[in-house]
């Protein structure tokens, strides 16, 4: 192919990309605020060390490692400090999704950092349920919740997690998911089990974080006591043949962000990311952006990025796309739906 020709091959991908209906599985609620949003609370909250200028931030979300990249998004937190905050970051967010032709997003959302930071429980789910269908109606995205434990804030954050996310009067209609996020070095998932059972026992499906900073055994815990259904990163399985064959057999996904795995420094360089390891092993691989501003990304380049390290053409994005939506709690009708969807968007692009 010639110089000229590649380029153009390259321009009609990310053109292919951008108009994708796509399903998100892997993206944090506080780590998904553009610059834009960033500068909508700092103006709120003037006393806030999180710079608002683009460039300044672009410099404030470079990381040197993963305790490095916690502590910056825990200044981000501190900037939502009302439910009103609340409401404007996620329907905010829910916009940006929608620009990228995000229909389905699995929002992960830590719903302990806000209510120990005393916004009140009842106001914040009603925020969120407030933007989650004000967004459905306005830009046609759906959004559901997945509720994780910040595992270093300890036991007590997941005694709080658990109840917000189980006690019928605050419940919130769109949970479908109970996660673990955060550090893992220091923080054995095991320890988590006994508020996975009762998520799981209350209908709600498993997600944790697990091998994206630790080694694989993390995720053979997460499989064996969290009962994981799908594993945030699962980054380190590529070093373990065994756990591959595992996940390959029992349909595991794994919610892949490679952008994220370089920024946080849990992979070197994207040529030396495992997702071609996975995707060889016979692994469900899902896309995803993670935190996509703090780490430069949107889930279109996340595509683009992934188009690359597995030398994809447009069925081979659309499978990736359709991929997600499979290992989506999406009920069936939905799942039937979007894919029909990416199926004649994809038949419509290449009979161009
Ligand atoms: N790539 C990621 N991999 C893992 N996690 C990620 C990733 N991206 C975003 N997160 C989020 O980071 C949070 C970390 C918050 C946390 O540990 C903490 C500790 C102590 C106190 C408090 C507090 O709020 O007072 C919070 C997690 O809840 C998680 O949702
Ligand atoms: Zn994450």
């Amino acid at each position: 192919m010639s110089d000229h020709r590649d380029a153009r091959a390259v321009r009609d991908v990310h053109a292919f990309i951008a108009g994708l209906p796509k399903a998100e599985l892997h993206v944090h609620h506080v780590g998904s605020a553009s610059p834009r949003i960033v500068a909508a609370l700092a103006a709120r909250h003037p006393d806030s060390r999180v710079p608002t200028d683009p460039e300044a931030l672009a410099d404030y979300f470079t990381f040197t490692d993963f305790a490095h990249f916690v502590e910056v998004y825990l200044s981000v937190v501190d900037l939502i400090r009302t439910p009103e905050d609340v409401q404007l970051l996620t329907y905010e967010v829910a916009r940006d999704m929608a620009r990228q032709q995000v229909r389905y997003a699995e929002l992960t959302i830590t719903p302990f950092s806000s209510t120990r930071r005393g916004i009140d429980e009842r106001a914040f789910m009603d925020a969120i349920e407030d933007a989650r269908k004000a967004a459905e109606a306005e830009f046609g995205t759906v959004l559901r919740w997945c509720f994780d434990i910040p595992g270093e804030a300890g036991l007590e954050s997941a005694e709080e997690t658990i109840r917000l996310a189980t006690d019928d009067r605050l419940r919130p209609e769109g949970l479908v998911s109970f996660g673990l996020g955060g550090p893992e070095i220091g923080v054995p998932r095991p320890q988590f089990k006994p508020y996975f059972d009762r998520a799981i026992a209350a209908g709600l499906r498993s997600v944790p974080h697990a091998g994206e900073t630790t080694g694989p055994e993390t995720v053979w815990d997460a499989l064996t006591d969290l009962r994981a259904e799908r594993i945030g990163h699962g980054t380190s399985s590529a070093r373990d043949a065994k756990l591959l064959a595992h996940l390959a057999e029992h349909r595991i996904p794994l919610e892949v962000c490679p952008t994220s795995n370089i920024a946080t420094r849990a992979v070197r360089t994207l040529d030396e990311h495992p997702i071609k390891e996975f995707v060889r092993a016979g692994v469900v691989v899902t896309i995803n952006s993670d935190d996509p501003p703090m780490f430069g990304t949107d889930l279109n380049n996340e595509y683009a990025v992934a188009a690359r390290l597995l030398d994809l053409d447009e069925r081979g994005l659309a499978d990736l796309a359709k991929n997600a939506v499979e290992a989506s709690f999406l009920d069936e009708a939905g799942k039937t739906k979007l894919t029909a969807e990416i199926d004649s968007y994809t038949s419509a692009w290449l009979a161009r």
